[in-house]
């Protein structure tokens, strides 16, 4: 049975490969903002987990055709701040204003993760779940908060920030599950491939020396 990932982020692929996993890329492409916009007055945990439910199911087909057997995972990441529920910033204007209001409050990094078990080309068993975990955000100065905007991982990434990258300066920390921030929860994936009655180390690549 494949391991299959449902995204093109560099970041979720890292974290399974660090954690023994080496999955199968899948780019599912989805168009996120018209999901959003027909969930007007869902929950921040709905929406995404939609979204991640949305690019697992968007890439089913493909998988289907080469891995008849096969989980595939899709995750979306938003930051659910000050009532809003925020993506990625589309350009380094919003991204300082959402700064602006972050530093030195508190958001919650909500990541929704989707899988589906494939078996013999049918889908047997999904599950889903959202991991959220609570960020404190530090006070950038003006030239630091620049520097961070001209470097472009801010528009790259939900929230406007990263823990384990250039924005990790600007994270006073967090509570709750760091790898959820990063992009997918491995404690959250165990529990979900449990669910549909498999487990994570049925995935595990040979151990590295
Ligand atoms: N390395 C790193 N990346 C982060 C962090 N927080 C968020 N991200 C990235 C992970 C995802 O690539 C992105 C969240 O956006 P999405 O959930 O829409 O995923 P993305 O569009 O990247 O790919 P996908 O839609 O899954 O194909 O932000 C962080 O703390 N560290």
């Amino acid at each position: 049975m494949r391991f299959v990932l449902a995204s093109q982020s560099p970041a979720r692929l890292g974290m399974l490969r660090d954690a023994g996993i080496e999955p199968v890329v899948r780019v599912s492409g989805v168009d996120e903002e018209a999901i959003e916009a027909s969930l007007p007055d869902a929950k921040p945990d709905t929406v995404v987990v939609a979204l991640a439910e949305a690019k697992a199911r968007a890439v089913l087909a493909d998988v289907v055709a080469e891995h008849p057997d096969a989980l595939i995972v899709g995750c979306d990441s938003m930051l659910h701040f000050d009532g809003q529920l925020m993506g990625k910033p589309a350009t380094v204007d919003i991204a300082r204003e959402r700064w602006g209001r972050m530093a030195g409050n508190t958001g919650d990094l909500m990541t929704g993760h989707a899988v589906l078990r494939v078996d013999g080309g049918e889908v047997t068993a999904t599950a889903t779940g959202t991991e959220s975990t609570v960020v404190r955000f530090g006070k950038p100065t003006e030239r630091e908060l620049e520097a961070y905007l001209a470097s472009g991982e801010p528009l790259r990434v939900a929230g406007a920030f990263t823990l384990d990258g250039r924005g990790g300066w600007f994270v006073d920390g967090i509570d709750g599950d760091s790898s959820g921030v990063i992009g997918i929860s491995l404690p959250l994936m165990r529990r979900l491939l449990n669910e549909v009655g498999l487990s994570v180390v049925d995935f595990w690549s040979a151990p590295t020396e």
